[in-house]
């Protein structure tokens, strides 16, 4: 078996062959934490989640790196707008998004750097491609001289004649309006870090080159990202880390975006739609088989109408993990193998959508098994099919859903009406004057648990301590 992916840089779809037998190394552009995720963010962060996963399965070990961009333009503008420091605004978004991987069922990455944390590593960065030729100090600011690098552009397959480079605010001393920059210098009243070319605050790209080499080393396997960060940012990536000496990434890997209207979701845009309020109206469970199963090459134009379609086909799986554990009358554990068409599509550049039609031929042919009351089989096919909802992070046996936070909101309500019909009870005791029995109804809620408070509108409950 060879895992098969598409590699934007070849511009066709590669065999897998890892530097280190074994082992996989990922790194994936993470959140600018200047405002809390959006679905489109957590798009990107779930369908590396199950490639991770898929790798995993596959046998391999693992290491998957995801940056945090805690400084940038935009958390300025916030703190300067909010009156509170860049480094709070960072960390309550950085808790958002940490908060929305885990409610989607990401797993943990292997590490998570914060750009803040890294300033002695890109200046050694810096000065390193200052010696060799390829960047220059100007007026604070530190630029790489895209000229000096043959192979830039290779990845968005552009010419550097005619190249529009987005350029910052405030960066003077280019020596050409192409060339880019690392080093920006500080601006009164912003936050800045000592550097032999003077105060001043990392650039995006920098950030990302340095990270990578640090943890990853000189050479790593995959480098992924949405589609947007192409052209400038991982092209910027790639001419620093190679000029600098590195290998860099052997393959790259691009997720689609989320779209409204055919646009990007973008905070910048506006149309964005916020983890934390989806959660509300929709199960986590739902929304990572809505965003989680689509091919991550794919767009997902958002609607309200595919939600839909996601949360019945979703049900129509968990309702065949229900049936067939009633009837096993015990927990089935997963197969230790998912099927070989499951496994072929996976292989293939990580074609969920396939995949994902074997889990739902096999429900049929488990629900077909449960018409004729062949256990047996039934319980054959829920094994697989927990092993391959596995690999996608949808078994709603697992642990994670099973006992997560969601599972917890389900339950108040159930123990809600619970309780509210033994109180009714107890009330219709007391009318009858049987104050021994309503007596024995509140002890035993209270040897349960649970402390009752007999108020104007009616009597409340919540957990006392036991
Ligand atoms: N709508 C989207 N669909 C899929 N991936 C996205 C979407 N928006 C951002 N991403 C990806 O999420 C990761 C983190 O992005 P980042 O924090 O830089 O946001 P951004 O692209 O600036 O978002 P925004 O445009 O909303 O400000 C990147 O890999 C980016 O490509
Ligand atoms: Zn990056």
């Amino acid at each position: 078996m060879t895992i098969r992916l598409y590699d934007t840089s070849a511009r066709q779809i590669r065999d897998f062959n890892p530097l280190t037998p074994g082992c996989v190394s990922i790194y994936l552009c993470g959140a600018t934490v200047q405002a809390a995720p959006h679905i489109g963010h957590i798009r990107s962060g779930l369908n590396f989640d199950i490639m991770r996963r898929w790798f995993s399965y596959r046998g391999y070990d693992v290491t998957f790196i995801r940056n945090v961009t805690d400084i940038d333009d935009k958390i300025i503008a916030k703190s300067a707008e909010q009156n509170r420091p860049w480094w709070a605004i960072g960390y309550e978004n950085e808790r958002a998004f940490n908060s929305a991987y885990d409610v989607l069922g990401c797993l943990p990455v292997t590490y998570e750097p914060r750009a803040t944390g890294h300033v002695p590593e890109m200046i050694e960065m810096m000065r390193g491609l200052i010696e060799r030729g390829h960047a220059y100090a100007a007026e604070g600011s530190v630029y790489f001289d895209v000229r000096s690098y043959p192979g830039y552009l290779q990845l968005s397959n552009q010419e550097l004649d005619g190249l529009r480079q987005p350029s910052g605010e405030g960066e003077y001393g280019k020596r050409d309006p192409r060339d880019f920059a690392m080093w920006k210098a500080a601006k009164p009243g912003e936050p800045s870090w000592e550097t032999p070319w003077g105060r001043g605050r990392p650039g995006w790209h920098l950030e990302c080159s340095a990270m990578a080499h640090k943890y990853l080393g000189s050479a790593f396997d995959i480098h992924g990202g949405g589609v947007d960060l192409i052209f400038p940012h991982h092209e910027n990536e790639i001419a620093q880390a190679k000029a600098f000496g590195d290998d860099f990434a052997t393959y790259w890997t691009h997720n689609a975006w989320v779209t409204m209207s055919g646009e990007k979701m973008s905070k910048s845009l506006g149309n964005s739609v916020l983890v934390s309020e989806m959660v509300k109206h929709w199960r986590p469970i739902v929304l990572r088989y809505y965003l989680g199963t689509p091919h991550y090459r794919s767009m997902i134009e958002y609607s309200e109408e595919s939600l839909r379609e996601a949360e019945s086909a979703f049900a129509r799986i968990e309702g065949f993990v229900q049936r067939v554990t009633e009837k096993a009358g015990k927990v089935v554990p997963p197969a230790p193998e998912v099927p070989p068409a499951f496994a072929e599509a996976m292989d293939d550049d990580f074609g969920v959508p396939q995949a994902l039609a074997v889990v739902h031929t096999t429900v049929r042919q488990g629900n077909s098994a449960l018409t004729a009351d062949d256990k047996e089989s039934a319980v054959a096919r829920l094994a697989e099919v927990r092993a391959m909802l596995g690999v996608l992070g949808l078994d709603p046996l697992d642990e994670h859903w099973a006992g997560g936070p969601d599972r917890g909101e389900d339950l108040h309500g159930v123990v809600d009406s619970l309780v509210r019909l033994v109180l009714e009870q107890r009330q219709a005791a007391r009318t009858r004057k049987d104050y021994a029995t309503a007596d024995a109804i509140r002890d035993q809620l209270q040897q349960s648990g649970l402390v009752i408070e007999d108020t104007p509108s009616g009597p409340r409950w919540e957990l006392g301590s036991r």
